[in-house]
C-alpha cells in the first residue's frame, strides 16, 4: 500500500508539474494537486504504520523501475499519458487492497479519485494539443529604424511584406512607447491583412495591447513563466540564447522557439556577447527539439556556412533594412535556404 500510495502521489506530481512550469495552467494544477492531497491525507494515520515496514532494498519493483526506458518518453503528452497510467494503476491496486482489509471508506475514496483522474486525462490532453508546434519560416525579418536609409519602420514592413516575408519582429530601440504603440498598431493591421506573423521585441504590454503573434524576449527580460502568465498559452515566446545551458532552459521552461547567435560578430544589437560561431548552432540542431532561428552577423554571402550546420531558419537584420532593394535581396536569400533544403531530400 506504501509503495502504490507514493506510486500515485509521484505520477499526479509529474503532471502538476508540468501543467504549473510549463503551461503556467493554475485551474488544472489546483485540481491535480486536491486529487494528490486526497490520497495523501486520507491515509495520513495509516501512512505512519505502513512507513514502518517500508523495506526499499528487497523491493523487487526497484528493479523493474530501473528497467524503465526513458527514451520512450519522447514527448510531454507521452509523459503526461504515462504518469496518468502510473496514477490510474496504482489506484486500482489501492482499492483492491482497501477492500481486502474491510477499510471501505478508502476504497471508496480511491475509487473515487481513479474517476476524476480519466476526465483530468481527457482535458489536459485536450488543453496540450491545442497548441500546435510552431513552424519558423526559413527567413525572419527583423525592423531596424537606424539601419533603415531615412525609410520608416512601416516602409520597411512593407517592403518585408511584399517580398514575401512571412514572420516579421518588430524590434525598436529608439522611439518612445507610444510612438511604438502606434506603429504597432499600424504593423498589426498589415501583417494580419497579408497573413504574416507578427512578433514584439521587448515590449510584452505593446505586444498585448495589438494582439501581436507573440513576443521575443532577451536573458535579461522577464522569465519565460512569467511572461507565459502575461501573453495566454496561445501566443508565441521566443527566447533570445547564446550558450547551451540558456537553449535548454528555454526549452524547459516552455520557450516556442529560440534565438541562436550571434553566429558572427554584429554591429546592430549593442552590449551583445562575443560571436559565439558555428559549433553552438551544430549543438542546438543536435539537442533541442524545439524551431530555433540563427541570427548575428549573417549576410547572404555567409549564409551557406549556417545552412550547413542545420539551420532552416535563419535571422538577417542590416542586410535587408539596408539594402535598397529588399525585395530582390528578400528573394535571394529565401532562394538560397530553399535551395539548400531541396538539395538536402
Ligand atoms: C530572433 C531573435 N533572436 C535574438 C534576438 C535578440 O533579442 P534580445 O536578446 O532581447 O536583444 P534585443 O534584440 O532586444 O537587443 C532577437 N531580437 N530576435
Ligand atoms: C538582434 C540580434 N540579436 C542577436 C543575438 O545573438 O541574440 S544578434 C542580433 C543582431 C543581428 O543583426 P545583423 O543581422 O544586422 O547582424
Ligand atoms: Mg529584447
Amino acid at each position: 500500500m506504501d509503495s502504490n500510495i507514493n506510486r500515485v502521489c509521484e505520477g499526479f506530481r509529474v503532471i502538476e508539474d508540468i501543467l504549473r512550469f510549463k503551461y503556467n495552467e493554475l485551474n488544472l494544477t489546483k485540481r491535480l494537486k486536491v486529487s494528490r492531497h486526497r490520497i495523501r491525507t486520507s491515509l495520513y494515520q495509516l501512512d505512519k504504520t505502513l512507513l514502518h515496514h517500508r523495506d526499499v532494498q528487497s523491493d523487487i519493483g526497484l528493479i523493474v523501475d530501473q528497467d524503465l526506458n526513458l527514451e520512450e518518453f519522447k514527448s510531454i503528452e507521452s509523459i503526461i499519458l504515462g504518469n496518468f497510467k502510473r496514477v490510474q494503476e496504482g489506484l486500482r491496486t489501492l482499492e483492491e487492497i482497501a477492500k481486502s482489509l474491510n477499510r471501505f471508506e478508502e476504497n471508496t475514496l480511491f475509487k473515487e479519485v481513479r474517476y476524476v483522474t480519466y476526465n483530468l486525462e481527457r482535458e489536459i490532453i485536450f488543453y496540450i494539443e491545442e497548441k500546435p508546434l510552431l513552424t519558423l519560416p526559413s527567413l525572419y525579418g527583423i525592423t531596424y529604424l537606424k539601419g533603415s536609409r531615412g525609410r520608416s519602420n512601416i516602409d520597411i514592413v512593407e517592403e518585408f511584406i511584399k517580398a514575401d516575408l512571412k514572420l516579421i519582429q518588430y524590434r525598436e530601440k529608439d522611439l518612445s512607447q507610444k510612438e511604438k504603440l502606434k506603429e504597432c498598431i499600424k504593423i498589426r493591421e498589415l501583417t494580419s491583412k497579408n497573413n504574416v506573423t507578427f512578433i514584439v521585441n521587448d515590449d510584452i504590454d505593446i505586444a498585448l495591447l495589438v494582439d501581436a503573434d507573440g513576443v521575443h524576449i532577451g536573458q535579461d527580460d522577464l522569465p519565460i513563466n512569467r511572461v507565459r502568465k502575461l501573453i495566454g498559452k496561445n501566443k508565441i515566446i521566443g527566447v533570445s540564447t547564446h550558450s547551451p545551458s540558456q537553449a535548454k532552459k528555454a526549452e524547459l521552461d516552455g520557450a516556442d522557439y529560440i534565438g541562436v547567435g550571434p553566429i558572427f560578430p554584429t554591429k546592430t544589437k549593442v552590449n551583445v556577447c562575443k560571436a559565439v560561431g558555428l559549433d553552438y548552432l551544430k549543438w542546438v540542431e543536435k539537442n533541442i527539439s524545439i524551431p530555433f532561428v540563427a541570427i548575428g552577423g549573417i549576410k547572404e554571402a555567409n549564409i551557406d556556412s549556417v545552412l550547413s550546420q542545420g539551420a532552416k531558419s535563419v535571422a538577417i537584420v542590416s542586410e535587408l533594412t539596408l539594402s535598397n532593394d529588399i525585395s530582390s535581396k528578400v528573394k535571394a536569400v529565401i532562394r538560397k535556404i530553399e535551395e539548400k533544403s531541396y538539395n538536402e531530400v
